[in-house]
């Protein structure tokens, strides 16, 4: 198969090499597809003969779980269906945790476009974590003040100074010359994901920098009965072959993280805990514990203290990660890595 044709997509020797030498030399084996959008039923991909629904197999479910939007999967045809058969190690992925499950973000990014407008918006200590997000995920992380039409953009800057960031560019969305520089990340084959709150400017800038939504062509029904167009894609190309994401879980990366909020909200438990006999009871099994004799003696709903401890695990596991120490998935982001190391060049 011609793989030069996977280029503009995304496509690099770092994933031709997870595929076994014989499959790339014929025709009828498994081909690479890379995820654009993951629907409940529907997992819409792109690969070199254009767009194409795939199949998941039982083993892959929960799909959000495996498969993140930028991911390359192998998949094999069947009976007229692409099946997926083997998930591509990823150069990075954004995951989020809800609750006890990890859900799969985004997949194989270059760039993390974080976006902030020149106003009330403007928020060092989020900047701040959306920057150890990049940072503990592997992605490249550039800065974009937004709105710099609506007020003077120089003391916003000069907060930013304190970031460990070094790529940043002030724009105003309606000044072309502003989005200039943000060109030299638009190389074909990139791929730059967006995150920041809503309203900040992130589709108008998409809108101006990618010049426009590359047409989609027709998607096949997975029956192969009927055509049908799909508007609005989780990942799409610009006309200069540069993929964006700008998905609904990007924008839901809600960064929380507030231990004294939690505490705050929860006071009625915090005044219990002061009368239990360890002052480092978990409320759990320890003896002479007052929250537990309160949820057993009723004055304490179970649900209320089960939502409190859910929050604190929660906030937990995000101050470890923005402290960079967590060790969820490394051993998957190390083999990552390790291939990275052995093959650098790219096409
Ligand atoms: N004055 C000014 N307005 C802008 C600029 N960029 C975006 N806006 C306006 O800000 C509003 C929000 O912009 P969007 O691009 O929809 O913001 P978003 O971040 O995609 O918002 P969500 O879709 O809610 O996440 C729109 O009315 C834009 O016209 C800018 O540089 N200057
Ligand atoms: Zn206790």
């Amino acid at each position: 198969m011609n793989f030069s044709t996977l280029q503009p997509l995304g496509w690099s020797n770092y994933f031709l090499q997870q595929m076994a030498l014989a499959d790339t030399m014929t025709e009828d084996g498994p081909r690479p597809f890379r995820i654009m959008a993951i629907y409940r039923s529907r997992i819409d991909a792109i690969g070199e003969a254009g767009e194409q629904i795939l199949v998941c197999p039982e083993h892959f479910q929960p799909v959000r779980e495996h498969i993140a939007v930028g991911d390359w999967v192998l998949a094999v045809k069947r009976h007229e269906h692409f099946y997926i058969d083997k998930i591509l190690v990823a150069k990075n992925r954004i995951e989020r945790y809800s609750g006890h499950e990890c859900q799969l973000i985004a997949a194989n990014l270059d760039y993390l476009w974080i976006v902030t407008s020149a106003n009330e918006d403007f928020n060092l200590k989020r900047l701040q974590r959306y920057l150890a997000l990049a940072y503990e995920f592997s992605v490249e992380p550039v800065l974009i003040l937004t709105k710099t039409d609506l007020a003077d953009k120089a003391p916003y800057l000069r907060q930013v100074r304190s970031l460990s960031i070094s790529e940043v560019h002030a724009v105003c969305a309606h000044q072309a010359e502003t989005l200039a520089p943000l060109s030299a990340y638009c190389h074909p084959g990139n791929t730059i994901a967006l995150v920041g709150s809503s309203g900040v400017g992130k589709s108008t800038l998409v809108n101006a920098v990618a010049g426009g939504r590359q047409q989609t062509r027709e998607i096949r029904d997975g029956d192969g009965k009927g055509k049908h167009t799909t508007t609005s894609r989780q990942l799409f190309f610009n006309e200069q072959q540069v993929a964006f994401i700008d998905t609904p879980g990007m924008r839901e990366l809600q960064l929380p993280g507030a231990g004294s909020g939690i505490n705050q909200a929860f006071a009625d438990i915090q005044e219990l805990a002061l009368s239990c006999k360890f002052s480092d009871c978990r409320h759990g099994t320890e003896p002479g514990c007052a929250v537990q004799a309160a949820i057993l003696g009723g004055s304490l709903s179970e649900q209320h203290f089960a939502n409190y401890q859910k929050l604190l695990k929660e906030d937990a596991f995000l101050q470890r990660r923005d402290a960079g120490t967590y060790a969820i998935r490394q051993e998957q982001r190390a083999f990552a890595k390790e291939i990275s190391s052995h093959k650098k060049e790219k096409w």
